[in-house]
């Protein structure tokens, strides 16, 4: 009898357990155990150099682990995946900066999102087919540019451009969005709007937050987890992890 597919180690989307990597000797992630259901919406916060963006960069197969387990969907190692090969898998990720095309309209970004394996000519010169027309309606109602369909990208405000981009990577229907200091630069409406939409995607896709912006935390309203010199200080609510003295001492005290 042949064997059967290796049993699943975990029911996690994501599953870090153990995990190491130094830079020059400098130990950036320590032992950093983490784990995202299906879904699950999760802040990440810490002081500068926590480790936040090697953590991300680490689940994304820019940065390679020299130790512990990264594992996807209970059963592919990502220490052996790249970049490419972890977006193919379903990982999406929202870098602080956004990226959209400005010269084209918010309509068209959205085309070109969802038809990122076929060229721009291509996409934007092809008949809109019902699907996609449907497809692009939902997205534009999500992120909240439904009265911007056809504002040219560059003429949006930081925080449209933002919510523009993070439909352009659900366009691509991930199951684990990591989005970098989204609320960064924004308004104070626009941060709240920001949180309220990844409370949004939550559910159908998992969203993992890193940030800074402590009333932008709160109003996602979700489990927070405390990283400080490449490892977990304290995960819970933010009522949790707020009354945890070493996370005072380290992070919202200062
Ligand atoms: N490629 C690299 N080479 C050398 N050191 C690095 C490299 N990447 C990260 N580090 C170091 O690892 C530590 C963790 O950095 P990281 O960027 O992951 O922290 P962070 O929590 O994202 O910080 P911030 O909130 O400032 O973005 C820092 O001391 C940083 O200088």
């Amino acid at each position: 009898m042949s064997p059967g597919p290796a049993p699943r180690a975990t029911s996690a989307l994501l599953y870090l357990d153990g995990v190491s990597k130094s830079f020059d000797g400098f130990r950036a992630i320590n032992g950093l155990s983490f784990i995202v259901e299906p879904g699950e919406l999760h802040a990440v916060i810490g002081p500068n150099g926590a480790g936040k963006t090697t953590m991300m960069d680490i689940v994304t197969g820019k940065t390679k682990p020299d130790e512990g387990t990264v594992l996807w969907d209970g059963r592919v190692d990502l220490a052996q995946i790249d970049e490419a090969g972890s977006a193919r898998l379903g990982i999406g990720r929202k870098f602080q900066k956004p990226t959209v095309f400005e010269t084209h309209s918010v309509e068209d970004n959205l085309l070109l999102a969802l038809n990122a394996d076929r060229g721009v000519f291509a996409t934007l010169f092809a008949t809109l087919s019902a699907a996609q027309a449907t497809r692009i309606d939902d997205l534009l109602a999500l992120v909240r540019l439904e009265d911007r369909r056809h504002t040219l990208a560059g003429g949006l405000s930081h925080g449209q451009k933002q919510w523009l981009e993070i439909g352009m990577l659900l366009a691509q229907d991930p199951k684990l969005l990591l989005v970098d200091e989204p609320a960064a630069g924004m308004t104070d409406d626009e941060t709240m709007r920001t949180a309220q939409l990844l409370r949004d995607i939550a559910g159908d896709h998992a969203v993992v937050v890193v940030e800074h912006d402590m009333a932008f935390v709160q109003a996602l309203d979700c489990c927070v987890t405390v990283l400080h010199q490449g490892t977990v200080l304290a995960d819970g609510s933010l009522a949790h992890v707020s009354a945890v003295p070493a996370v005072i001492d380290v992070y919202l005290g200062r």
